[in-house]
């Protein structure tokens, strides 16, 4: 006798939202493996799609991914006691390191300063970059497998992830798997060259990352939203808005600083620096002095938008990351001063706001 079909039979491929996301991950695995199949070095982008089949794996054998988000505490704890441990073995380490391989801030004598900030620049073993590597994977995967598991819940415990939901997990999941596509960008950020490695970036990078960047979601699945779709539609608009600002300025200036005579810049009017480098002074750069700190904050609105506005929590991300930007422009303004001197200062004539126009 046939088996019986139809509503009551048995669902497989963990039935219609295990079926939505092979809809999406089986096509995007394939055009990943085309376009690997094609680059030169391997892309830490692999290791994203590496987490996703072990995650869909372990899920497949029984794992449960939605009891994670009642573990939140716990594992936030042990995050913090690993990057505490993990400073205080960064810290020992830059004891017995060359003065060549210190960072320039970092060093100043006071322990609890230079714990925080980190005594060695690039602190490694062998090959293997310990700032770089927490950077990009810890953090950002981390955050990423909490949003799906949050997801998860969710559809555990009203039948289908919300709308909301979706949409801070898809907005988020596009911001980390650019941030890896893009790896290389990362080595010219002031993180990578100018500071220490120390508690601040470790913890931020193993344990604030993963846990803060989280909270939209953890607040989605306490506090569902209703969000239609004319709302969700401007949410959306507004993410993709930001996304095109942020990844225009950045791909612009990365273009620039790779190969200044690309077709794709070589037009931009520049800026000669005494050092032989020069600055962008049209397109994105002449816009704002840090137009990818603008995308950037549009994008971190759209996420905490489909929380609606009944409270604060969702909104501390983009709150904490205004601050962020406005002091990391100012330490980069400082620098650039201190590289380019006349030339940065002409810059700042010719583009005289920061970060929004006519505004900051
Ligand atoms: N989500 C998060 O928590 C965070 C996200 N970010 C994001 O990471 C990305 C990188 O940010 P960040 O490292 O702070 O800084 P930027 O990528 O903005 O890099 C700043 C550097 O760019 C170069 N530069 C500045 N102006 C010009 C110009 N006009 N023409 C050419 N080069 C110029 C200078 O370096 P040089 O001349 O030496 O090349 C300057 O030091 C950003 O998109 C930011 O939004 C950053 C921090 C946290
Ligand atoms: C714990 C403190 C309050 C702050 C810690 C700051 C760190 C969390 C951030 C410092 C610079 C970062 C960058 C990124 C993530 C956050 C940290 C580590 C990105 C990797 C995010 C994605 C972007 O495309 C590139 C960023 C580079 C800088």
């Amino acid at each position: 006798m046939a088996p019986p079909q139809g509503p009551r039979a048995p669902l497989e491929f963990g039935g219609p939202l295990g079926a939505a996301a092979l809809l999406l991950l089986l096509p995007a695995t394939m055009f990943h493996l085309l376009l690997a199949a094609r680059s030169g070095p391997a892309r830490l982008f692999q290791a994203l799609v590496l987490t996703a089949l072990l995650v869909g794996l372990g899920v497949s054998a029984g794992l449960p991914l939605g009891a994670l988000p009642e573990m939140l505490l716990p594992l936030a704890f042990v995050a913090t006691l690993t990057a505490f441990i993990f400073s205080l073995f960064l810290y020992m380490k830059a004891q017995v390191a060359p003065v060549s391989a210190l960072a320039p801030g970092g060093n100043s004598g006071n322990p609890i300063y230079d714990f925080f900030l980190g005594r060695e620049l690039n602190p490694r073993i062998c090959f293997f970059d310990f700032k770089y590597f927490c950077e990009l994977r810890p953090g950002l995967i981390g955050w990423v497998l909490i949003n799906l598991a949050l997801l998860v819940k969710e559809a555990e415990l009203r039948g289908s992830p919300s709308l909301a939901m979706w949409l801070v997990n898809g907005f988020q999941l596009l911001y980390v798997g650019d941030a890896l596509w893009h790896e290389e960008a990362v080595l010219t950020t002031m993180d990578i060259t100018h500071d220490g490695f120390g508690f601040m970036l470790a913890f931020g990078d193993i344990a604030w990352v993963p846990f803060t960047y989280s909270l939209q979601a953890q607040f989605l699945l306490r506090h569902p939203q209703p969000l239609g779709l004319p709302m969700a539609s401007a949410i959306c608009l507004i993410n993709a808005i930001g996304y095109y600002i942020f990844r225009g300025a950045n791909s612009q200036k990365n273009t620039f600083r790779k190969n200044p005579s690309d077709p794709k810049v070589a037009g931009l009017e520049t800026i000669s620096t005494a050092t032989g480098r020069k600055l962008l002074v049209s397109g994105w750069w002449g816009m704002v002095r840090h137009p990818n700190y603008l995308g950037d904050l549009i994008m971190a609105l759209a996420w905490s938008l489909p929380c609606g506005v009944s409270h604060l929590l969702p909104y501390f991300y983009l709150l904490y990351f205004t601050a962020l930007l406005v002091h990391r422009e100012a330490r980069d303004e400082r620098q650039c001063l201190q590289k380019y001197g006349l030339a940065w200062q002409e810059y700042c004539r010719r583009v005289p706001y920061r970060i929004m126009p006519y505004v900051y």
